[in-house]
This record gives C-alpha cells, structure tokens and sequence, in this order.
C-alpha cells in the first residue's frame, strides 16, 4: 500500500544512554541521507545494517549530533516498508533535535501505533497479533508476557483461522446440496453440519474458559487489603511488594489514601491496593480516604481483611466481615507476637468457608502462606491452560461469545428440520464474527480507535 513516510521517537522519554528516532516509508532512505554524513551514502549501504556518522544541518552545515543508522529495505522489516532508525544520544535536546531534522526534510510525525498499523494494513500481522504487540508492551509479569508473546506469534490467529475453515466446510457443503440436491441427501448434509458446528462450538468454549484467567493476567488481580486503622494494612502491603512503599506509623488514620501497587506472587498479578483503615471518624481528609476504600471493595476480585490479633473484635471488624458479603476474600490474623486477646473461633465462624492466616508481619510470618493461599485461590478454579494461550481481550471474547451464539441458532434450526439454507446464514455470520477477531471485515473507525491507544512510536 501507498502511505507516507512516517517519523517518531520509539524510545521513551527522559535521559538515558540512547534514543532511537524510528522512520519508516518510501522517503525513509532520501530523507536521512540529506542530512547524514558517513563513510558511505545510505542509498549505497546494504539492507539490516548499521552504520557510525553525524547528523548535519544541511543549511547551516552544524554537526547536529554523533549518530548509529540503521538501514532497513522494504519489505524484511516491521513495517514491510523501509525503515531508518537513527540512534541518538539518549537526551531530551538530542534526540528532539532529530526528530525535528527528519520532519523537516518530508516525513510526517507518527500517531500513536501508526507503524504497527502499518505493519497490519501491510499485512504482515493481523489484528490480535497487533493487539498483542500492546499487550506484550503492557504485560506486568511474566506469565503475561508469555501469553502475549504467543498471541504476537499467531497463536490465536491460527486457531481462529483453523475455526473458521471448519466452519466454511459446512459451508460448502450445504452449497453442494442447495446446488446438486441429487449428490448428498439433505439429512447427510445436516448430520455434518451438525458435528463440525458442535466440534466449533466446544474450541470456542474452551477458549472461552481461559478468559477469566486472561484478564486477570493483563489487569492483574484487583485486591482490596482491608481493615480497621491501625491493624497492619500497609504493614502487609509492605511485605508483599518486599519493598517500604506504603508509610507504616502507630498513628492509627496513617493511610489516608488509596495507594496501589503491581506485585507478582508466585506468577499472579495481584493489582494492591492499600486502603485508609476504615472507621467512623470526623477527620475530613480521613473521611474521604474510608469512603474510597468501601468503593474499591466493589471493584475487587480479591480482599485481604486485617485483623488485629491483639485486640478483642470491635464491632467495626464485624461490620467488615459483613461488607464482603460473598466476595473472595482471605482472612489475616496480624500481630501474633502480641497477647493474644480476639477469639479465634469467631473469627472462623465470621469467615465461613474462607482461609485464616495468621501473621506476625512485624516478624516476616506469614507472608509465605498468604502467598501459598492466593495463588492456590487463582489456579485452582480452572484451566491452567498448558500452552499459556489466554484469552485475556475483552474484543476477542465479546466476538468469541456472539461467534457461539450464532453456531447455537444454526444447531437450534438444524434441530427444527429448517432448510438447510436457513442454517447457512447462522453458520456465516459465525464465520465473520470469527474473522473480526483476526481483523476481517472490521471497520476502518475500529481499526484507528484500537492503534490509537498504543504508545507514541509503537
Ligand atoms: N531497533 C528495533 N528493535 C526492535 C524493534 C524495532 O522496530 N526496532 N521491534 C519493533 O517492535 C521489535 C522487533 N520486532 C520486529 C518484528 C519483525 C521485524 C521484521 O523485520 N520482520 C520481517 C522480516 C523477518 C526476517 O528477517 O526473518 C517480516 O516478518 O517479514 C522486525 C522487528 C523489538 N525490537
Ligand atoms: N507487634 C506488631 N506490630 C505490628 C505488626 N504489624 C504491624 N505492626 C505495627 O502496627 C502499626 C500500624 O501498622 P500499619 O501497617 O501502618 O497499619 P495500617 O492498618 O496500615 O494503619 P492505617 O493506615 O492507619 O489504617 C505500626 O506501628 C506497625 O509497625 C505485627 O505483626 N506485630
Ligand atoms: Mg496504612
């Protein structure tokens, strides 16, 4: 396809050691060769190499900086077009005075993720491997790198792909029957229409398990940690992050804030979220803080309650138990190296079915339990999906969703003895629906929505 030649800094910003000034298209090769100075002319180079020189202003003829080019030919690059990477030295001045160099001299300045929407209207990647160029950008543990990196492979499009062939063989089949009545008796026909829709359907389904899974593992697992002031809640956060990010005092009221922090335990993403101890209390700021905590209780997938061991149950620890009314939760009994005053046993009838741990976090016990507890909660529901290829896009699974519902209408008409016709247009619109997710048929105004959230240079 014919596009423009595009420009940005792929690097992100501030200081570093280098940047890269990234331009791809037609122009990309005469464009930096106006203003480089090397051993060779860039037009003479071979392709995937790299070569030393300056940048030079060619109107004033002032060394603009000391550089390494690389050279890319059309179409063995990212873009399937040519590609110039200019690395710079890695300073805000540097690098932007570069990029003004290359704008000037006829490229344009890319919009967010116009080079990996290249590299899909160019055809070398669909639409999920696309989507997973973002995600594996995202992905904040390993286990999502890794299923981000399946999906960039083509894991999902081949999968997809193989879907859809499937279904276009029912497809094809009812055609020879609408044509040649004679060949195949109709009830042949929709005997096997219906086996390979069933066999469609259940791969959906099983795509579909991995989903929640999947989510989880690109958000990561909201998790609310709870309780009354004073009772350890950064305490805790503190230990699981292994890091003194939340401030710990006695002053019961110290968290007035919500404060959120990434932690990977034992390969799940747990989103931490450390609340201001929740309390009646008159102290505005402090006000705020507790009303926030009972909002992100609504939110979360997960909620560690804090208790204080030390102390007798208050009313309000009662009340907590109440607020998470049928959420998933774990119960932490803190400050075990104090006297012991609450009653355990209350406690475990307060938790119903819930694991209760008990934690001295001033002394580091318990913590590894805590961990053992969550991710047994997160893997034991399902699916640990061998080949880690999670469903985790929320695109992929409203498609995936009306992808079977269609193949559920085609299997209901088969069954009311429909002409079979009818039943094509079910298994058809199955079969486009699929296609979405790979990036057939999808709307311009989609496409620019979905590459707009990239990051800049992407
Ligand atoms: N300097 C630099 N590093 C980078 C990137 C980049 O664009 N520039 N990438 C940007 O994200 C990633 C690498 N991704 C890439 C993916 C495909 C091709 C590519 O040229 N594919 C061709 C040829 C493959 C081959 O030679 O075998 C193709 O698929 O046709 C290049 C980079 C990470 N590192
Ligand atoms: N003895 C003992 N003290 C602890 C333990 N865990 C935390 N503490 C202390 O309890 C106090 C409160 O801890 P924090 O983690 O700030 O409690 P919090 O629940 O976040 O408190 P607020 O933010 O005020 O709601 C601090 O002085 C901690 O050092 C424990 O296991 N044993
Ligand atoms: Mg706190």
């Amino acid at each position: 396809m014919d596009f423009d030649t595009i420009a940005a800094i792929s690097t992100p910003t501030g200081e570093g050691a280098i940047a890269i000034v990234r331009i791809s298209g037609d122009k990309a090769l005469s464009i930096a060769d106006a203003f480089y100075k090397g051993k060779h002319s860039l037009k003479d180079v071979d392709t995937h190499t790299i070569h030393y020189g300056h940048l030079v202003d060619p109107q004033t003829e002032e060394p603009v900086e000391e550089v390494m080019v690389s050279v890319l030919h059309a179409p063995k690059t990212f873009t399937k077009e040519d590609v110039v990477e200019i690395n710079c030295h890695g300073g805000l001045v540097s690098v932007n005075k570069v990029l003004d160099l290359v704008l000037s001299h006829g490229a344009r300045i890319a919009e967010p993720g116009e080079f990996t929407k290249r590299a899909f209207l160019n055809g070398r990647i669909d639409l999920s491997q696309a989507e997973g160029v973002m995600d594996l950008i995202r992905a904040k543990t390993d286990r999502a790198m890794n299923a981000a990196l399946k999906q960039v492979d083509g894991r999902l499009s081949d999968k997809v792909r193989r879907l859809r062939q499937k279904l276009l063989e029912t497809v094809a089949n009812v055609e020879v029957n609408i044509d040649y009545p004679e060949y195949d008796a109709e009830s042949v026909t929709l005997e096997r229409l219906r086996a390979h829709a069933k066999e469609v359907r259940a791969e959906i389904n099983e795509l579909l398990a991995t989903a929640k899974q999947g989510k989880i593992l690109r958000e990561g697992l909201a998790t609310a940690i709870i309780g009354r002031p004073n009772v350890g809640k950064s305490s805790l956060m503190n230990s699981l992050v292994h890091e003194n990010k939340a401030i710990v005092t006695d002053v019961p009221g110290t968290t007035r804030d919500v404060l959120e922090e990434y932690v990977n335990v034992r390969g799940v993403p747990l989103r931490l979220i450390d609340t201001a101890g929740i309390r009646e209390t008159e102290d505005i700021v402090e006000k705020i803080g507790v009303e926030r905590s009972h909002q992100v209780l609504k939110e979360a997938d997960l909620v560690l309650l804090v208790i204080n061991s030390a102390e007798r149950l208050t009313d309000e620890d009662e009340a907590l138990f109440q607020a998470i009314e049928g959420l998933n939760a774990v119960v932490i009994l803190n400050k075990t190296d104090l006297d012991q005053k609450v009653d355990a046993g209350r406690v475990k009838e307060l938790a119903q079915e819930r694991p209760v741990i008990t934690a001295s976090l001033l002394k580091d016990e318990g913590i590894e339990e805590l961990e053992q507890v969550i991710s047994k909660l997160f893997f034991e529901e399902g699916v640990e999906t061998a080949d880690l290829s999670y469903i985790s896009n929320a695109r992929h699974i409203g498609l995936l969703n009306q992808a079977k519902q269609s193949i559920d209408e085609a299997l209901a008409a088969a069954e009311m003895a429909v002409p079979v016709d009818m039943v094509q247009i079910d298994i058809t619109r199955a079969w486009e629906q699929l296609g979405e997710i790979v990036g057939e048929n999808v709307h311009d105004s989609l496409i620019d929505q979905l590459f707009s959230q990239f990051c800049l240079g992407k």
